[in-house]
């Protein structure tokens, strides 16, 4: 029996994801464009709703916690289990180094990179009165804002989608920022009222992108969802990792990249790394071949380093 006449008379496909709405949205969609690549009816899948630290621990930056792989562990752990067959995971909360006996296989096609402004009673960040106050969870954020307008009140704001667009509305804030990617995805993108460009305000490494994991022997798994990969964007999101990689170990200072393929079978990734106040930056742009997105993004990475000098790191480092 073939791969196909397999998949349609056993067993059920079991996807891992966390509860969040966006997290939701995003296994649904997984689900779909499996549904449609293979010919298989919804009764063949089955979403597994997984509660990860992340999820639980609101009240502390995450930076504090233990940063990324806190939205990934359990779902992780769930996979080596033989609980579910995959996990849908934003490739954005992904750390650099994917745990033994477990695989990216796929990057689906990227959504909006960009950073959306979600401003109360004003449309753009240039808008904010002195002084005004904006939330965002993210240190690069914080730091991209701080950076355009230091006068600003920027303040640690954690949650999922909806419950920091109720404290903006309830006033604790004057504004905030989200991934446009994930309001397009909850279907929510009215709620920006602009959208901020990736030269000023590059996006986190993977933002936009969904990625699928599995087990890494598990072949069965990785022929099925070979055939959803987008490879303009496992080309981007192998150079921003590899940008992430170099840099993640040594510093927890705000990272920003963002890479593309091109038509003609080139690419370019634009990699920043701040300071948490957004006084001190270093950029890199790095052009090459598609096929050479590690070396891009590794050369990019020591680039920033080299840029920035020890002294960067004094009073940010780990
Ligand atoms: N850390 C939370 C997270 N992880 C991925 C997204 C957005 C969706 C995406 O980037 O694919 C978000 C929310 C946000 O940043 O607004």
């Amino acid at each position: 029996m073939d791969r196909e006449a397999r998949l349609a008379t056993d067993g059920i496909i079991r996807i891992g994801t966390r509860g969040s709405q966006l997290a939701l949205a995003q296994a649904s969609e997984v689900r779909a464009l499996l549904m449609v690549a293979h010919g298989l009816p919804s009764e063949r899948f089955e979403v597994t709703v997984i509660s990860t630290s992340g999820d639980r621990i609101l009240d502390r930056p995450l930076s504090e916690v233990g940063g990324k792989g806190l939205f990934t562990k359990e779902i992780e752990l769930a996979l080596l289990g033989g609980e579910i067959d995959l996990a849908v995971h934003s490739s954005k909360d992904m750390s650099t180094a994917i745990p033994e006996g477990l695989a990216i296989t796929a990057f689906l096609p990227r959504e909006d990179v960009r950073d959306a402004f979600i401003g109360r009673e004003v449309r753009t960040i240039d808008e904010l009165p002195h002084g005004a106050t904006v939330g965002s969870a993210s240190l690069r954020r914080q730091s991209l804002l701080m950076r355009l307008r230091p006068d600003l009140n920027v303040i640690t704001f954690r949650g999922n989608v909806q419950s920091r667009l109720r404290k903006l509305e309830e006033g604790q804030v004057d504004a905030t920022l989200l991934a446009l990617a994930g309001l397009n995805r909850l279907e929510m993108s009215h709620v920006a009222t602009d959208v901020l460009d990736v030269v000023s305000f590059p996006p986190a490494p993977g933002q936009g992108a969904i990625c699928i994991e599995s087990r890494a022997g598990d072949q069965e798994t990785a022929d099925l969802v070979a055939a959803i990969a987008d490879h303009r964007t496992t080309v981007a999101l192998t150079a921003e990792r590899a940008f992430l990689a170099e840099l993640d170990g040594s510093c927890r200072t705000p990272i920003a990249a963002h890479a593309e393929m091109h038509e003609d079978g080139s690419m370019t990734l634009h990699g920043m790394i701040l300071t948490p106040d957004g006084a001190q930056m270093h950029e890199t742009r790095r052009t090459g071949l598609a096929e050479d997105a590690e070396t891009i993004g590794r050369m990019a990475g020591r680039d920033v380093l080299e840029a920035a000098g020890p002294g960067f790191f004094a009073g940010w480092a780990k």
